[in-house]
């Protein structure tokens, strides 16, 4: 391990490979817009991909953006357009509407591009940030929209809830669409909304402009997509709503990608949610993922029995010794993220069974966590207390995979494995952000290993996690332990130890035992709603129950389990397609 997470994370990257030599004023941005980069924000000069898509924006064409993780690009979209309003002739007012919309995928990241928004406008009054997402009070939203919002961050389900029953919402004078995230955007089913979405604005957009053109910029209205990851739909989108678009952090094939001639801002009457066959072209396209070059991945692979064992030790060994900043585990479920959340904050433990009464808590870091079943108050709490936390630790679903920017986090840990080797960018994407050190840590069972090969495919290698020195540095029974011949991970004397302890935990406490069934049904519905080629390496039919019981500290498999994963079974033969998006969209 020292030789693992400690002596990798030293991995460094050279500031020119992050920053670009020139100044923000340089590419054409307003001196006080530059003025508030630096004092608001601290930004001195602009990102690689600032530096480029800048330019690119303000130019009025349609631009396409395809960077790493943690590179920049919510200022890269956000800037040029703060610059063209602050500068039109007459002064916007709120009762002008809607000029810009941003599209996100998640709550939280409509937060945090809000934030930003703010910073950004701390000296433009007149310009007004607003934001609305699911789980927020309808009518506040729509007292918030009647009163004019010039720049509009949302999801799509609540936008479109606003366009069909918001007739003071006005955006007649809309002159951008963003799309950040824009696969997981065109995933997750909302492909069909964005469809609807955009037949809304389109067509009130030409019943308007035959009254009043009250444009006050000189170019037509401007599609922007912005994604570390590109996949089918992106591309298929992009072919149909894009004209004539700059394209950056495409390769020099990849550029090659042919545009059809479209009709400007159509994009109506293409279905995007269409499975279209992608073409040699397009596969290039999605071939190579962008990972910051100073991450460093690793895998684990642990037998189903051993994984809980193995993930406690591996966080007391980080926030232990390694004195890691902030970690971030993902889980498939909302379940698994409540039982382990509940476990990794309650469990005591003494390394002497002679002495129960010095037991001390496992973990003794701050533990957060963060999934789509929870109140939005709460998240949002959770979200803005993981932000500003020196050292903790966040349980979470896929919900803070895409976009989150919380500072210094040096080690994310799939304990569960993603789904698309899309996911596995993302993800590992909330550390090494901006030329920061990283770590990320993959949890795989030996019957998945092949899941590497998958990501290999995609350009990406990790690197076998030294575990068995992690385990070897605990002690038990006081002792320090030395095993002379490593036979399994399940009979090592420390994993085995910790095991049994964590499993009387749960027996003991009749709370921990419900979370832990509950968890334990669901991380088995998850793993049924593996896709299309990854059903070959996460085979269902490959799960031992009683060791998956195991990995939630149960000594056996209750019976409910049994009956749930048999009926979840027969309905996914049943309904094959209807049942993996439902699990998808459950696990958030
Ligand atoms: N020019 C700059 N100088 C210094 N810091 C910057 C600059 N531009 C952006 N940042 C910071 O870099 C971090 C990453 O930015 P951002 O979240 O926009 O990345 P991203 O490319 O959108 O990542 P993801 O693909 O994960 O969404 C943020 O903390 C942001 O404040």
């Amino acid at each position: 391990m020292n030789e693992g997470m400690k002596t990798t994370t030293k991995k460094m990257v050279k500031e020119d490979e992050i920053f670009a030599s020139c100044t923000f004023a340089s590419l054409g941005l307003h001196a006080t817009l530059c003025d508030e980069l630096r004092d608001k924000m601290g930004f001195e000069v602009p990102t690689l991909v600032q530096a480029q898509a800048i330019p690119a924006i303000l130019s009025g064409r349609h631009v396409l953006v395809n960077a790493a993780t943690g590179t920049g690009k919510t200022v890269a979209y956000l800037v040029p357009i703060i610059h063209h309003l602050q500068k039109s002739d007459r002064r916007i007012q709120r009762a002008d509407g809607t000029f810009s919309l941003v599209l996100v995928p998640t709550r939280e990241l409509c937060m945090q591009v809000y934030e930003t928004l703010q910073k950004l406008l701390h000296r433009y009054h007149w310009i007004v940030p607003g934001y609305i997402t699911g789980g927020e009070s309808r009518s506040k939203e729509k007292a918030r929209l009647r009163k004019g919002i010039s720049i509009l961050v949302a999801t799509p389900g609540r936008l479109l809830d606003h366009l069909k029953n918001t007739s003071s919402f006005l955006y007649s004078n809309l002159h951008w669409i963003v799309f950040d995230e824009a696969d997981r955007i065109f995933e997750l089913g909302c492909g069909k909304e964005v469809e609807e979405i955009l037949d809304h604005l389109g067509s009130r957009k030409n019943i308007v402009n035959k009254d009043n053109g009250t444009s006050s910029f000189e170019f037509p209205q401007q599609n922007l997509l912005f994604s570390a990851t590109l996949n089918e739909k992106v591309n298929c989108f992009a072919k149909i709503s894009l004209e004539n678009p700059i394209m950056i952090g495409l390769d020099a094939g990849n550029n090659a990608l042919e545009f059809q001639p479209s009709e400007h801002g159509r994009f109506l009457g293409h279905d995007i949610n269409d499975e279209a066959q992608p073409t040699r072209k397009e596969k290039n396209l999605i071939a190579d993922y962008k990972i910051p070059t100073q991450l460093v991945q690793s895998y684990v692979q642990a037998p189903c029995a051993s994984r809980l064992a193995v993930l406690f030790s591996v966080l007391k060994y980080l926030f232990e010794r390694d004195c890691f900043e902030k970690t971030l585990v993902l889980f498939s479920t909302c379940d698994a993220v409540d039982f382990h959340y509940s476990l990794f904050g309650g469990f005591k433990f003494s390394s002497s069974e002679s002495e129960p009464r010095s037991e001390h808590l496992f973990l003794k870091c701050k533990i957060f966590r963060l999934h789509g079943s929870m109140k939005p108050e709460d998240r949002r709490t959770t979200f803005q207390a993981f932000k500003s936390e020196k050292l903790a630790l966040l349980l979470s679903t896929d919900i803070a995979a895409r976009g989150l920017d919380f500072p210094n986090v040096r080690c994310i840990i799939q304990y569960d494995p993603p789904g698309e080797a899309i996911e596995y960018v993302h993800r590992v994407g909330r550390t090494a952000r901006l030329g920061e050190r990283g770590d990320s840590l993959l949890f795989l069972q030996p019957t998945e290993i092949d899941y590497l090969q998958d990501l290999r495919n995609h350009g990406v290698s990790l690197t076998e996690y030294p575990l068995v020195k992690v385990l070897d540095s605990f002690p038990v029974r006081g002792r320090k332990h030395f095993v002379e011949k490593f036979v399994s991970l399940e009979s090592h004397s420390w994993i085995m130890f910790l095991q049994r302890a964590v499993e009387s935990f749960i027996a003991a406490e009749p709370g921990m035992m419900k979370l832990a069934q509950k968890a334990f049904c669901s991380w088995v519905r998850a793993y049924t709603a593996h896709r299309g080629e990854l059903k070959r390496i996460f085979v269902v039919k490959k799960l031992h129950l009683g060791h998956v019981a195991k990995s939630f500290a149960l000594k056996q498999q209750p019976s409910v389990v049994g009956k749930s994963f048999k009926k979840q079974e027969k309905k996914r033969k049943r309904y094959p397609k209807q049942d993996v998006s439902s699990s998808k969209k459950r696990t958030l």
